[in-house]
């Protein structure tokens, strides 16, 4: 089988304070759409914040082995740190310059109006960004992390805060960007997108993988419909027991086989 994997995790453990918010996560990153899905504090945002470099395992390793490319990863953190002042154009120029930075060839540098409006914002290019609303920040926080075509990218919930219009639209715009040989990794807690965009999942609890691989197999294995089925199967199905807390002192995580983790 030839070696198409854009990313590798390997053993990854993350802990803050001594408390393990990741624990030996191990998974490749593939060409498509990746969810990583699970309930809040399960460490998706930890886990893809490690993906793109942002944070530092404490034990294990995060490799890049996709493409080469001026810019290899894009990240769309929870929050991003824009300057208010800018304008959504002027933000996206300063993106385009950094990755350029890299470019072999000039057809390589990216237009920042391109990228406005691959996210549906070409209307507001001259809106501060202090001045747009929340979702527009989302977006714009999307044609951030996809300037430059980089083979692996990384958003944390592209889609919170939007109407569900506009989710489908930051959805349909992750998606649109993967291909044969780049990888979309986007966490969400809207499974019916995933259901509609993902190509694989990664189904985290108390920051552990407990599946990971098509999302097809994975729910024809579990003998669900849907991802909702997969979640409900796996993970909801211990949501009974929990104790209410943050999910870590409820005990021993249920115990799941884990699928396709390494194909
Ligand atoms: N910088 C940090 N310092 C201390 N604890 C942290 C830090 N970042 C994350 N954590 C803890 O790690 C755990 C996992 O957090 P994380 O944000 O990765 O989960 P998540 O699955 O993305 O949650 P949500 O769905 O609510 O966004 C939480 O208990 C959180 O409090």
């Amino acid at each position: 089988m030839s070696d198409d994997r854009i990313a590798e995790l390997s053993g990854v453990t993350r802990t803050y304070g001594g408390v393990a918010v990741l624990e030996d996560v191990s998974f490749d990153v593939r060409p498509g759409v990746t969810a990583v899905i699970g309930p809040n504090g399960s460490g998706k945002s930890t886990l893809l914040g490690v993906l793109s470099g942002a944070v530092e395992p404490t034990d294990g390793h995060s490799r890049y082995v996709g493409p080469d490319a001026s810019r290899p990863i894009g990240y769309l953190p929870q929050r991003v740190p824009f300057r208010e002042e800018f304008t959504a154009s002027e933000t996206l120029a300063f993106y385009v310059r950094l990755a350029a930075v890299d470019a072999t060839s000039p057809e390589d540098v990216a237009d920042p109006e391109e990228a406005l409006e691959r996210v549906g914002l070409a209307d507001a290019a001259d809106r501060r960004v202090g001045a747009l609303s929340g979702g527009m920040r989302r977006l714009l926080g999307i044609a951030q992390a996809t300037v430059g075509d980089p083979p692996l990218v990384v958003l944390d919930e592209p889609a919170s805060g939007l109407d569900p219009g506009t989710r489908e639209r930051a959805f349909r715009t992750a998606a649109d960007a993967s291909g044969t040989d780049t990888a979309v990794v986007v966490s969400s807690h809207d499974l019916e997108l995933v259901d509609e965009h993902a190509d694989r999942v990664v189904l985290l609890d108390r920051g552990r993988v407990v599946a990971a691989g098509p999302l097809d197999r994975l729910c024809s294995e579990r003998g669900v419909d849907d991802v909702s089925g997969l979640y409900r199967a796996i993970v909801a199905g211990d949501a009974a027991e929990d104790d209410g807390g943050d999910g870590r002192d409820g005990g021993e995580p249920t115990a799941v086989h884990v699928t396709g983790v390494s194909e």
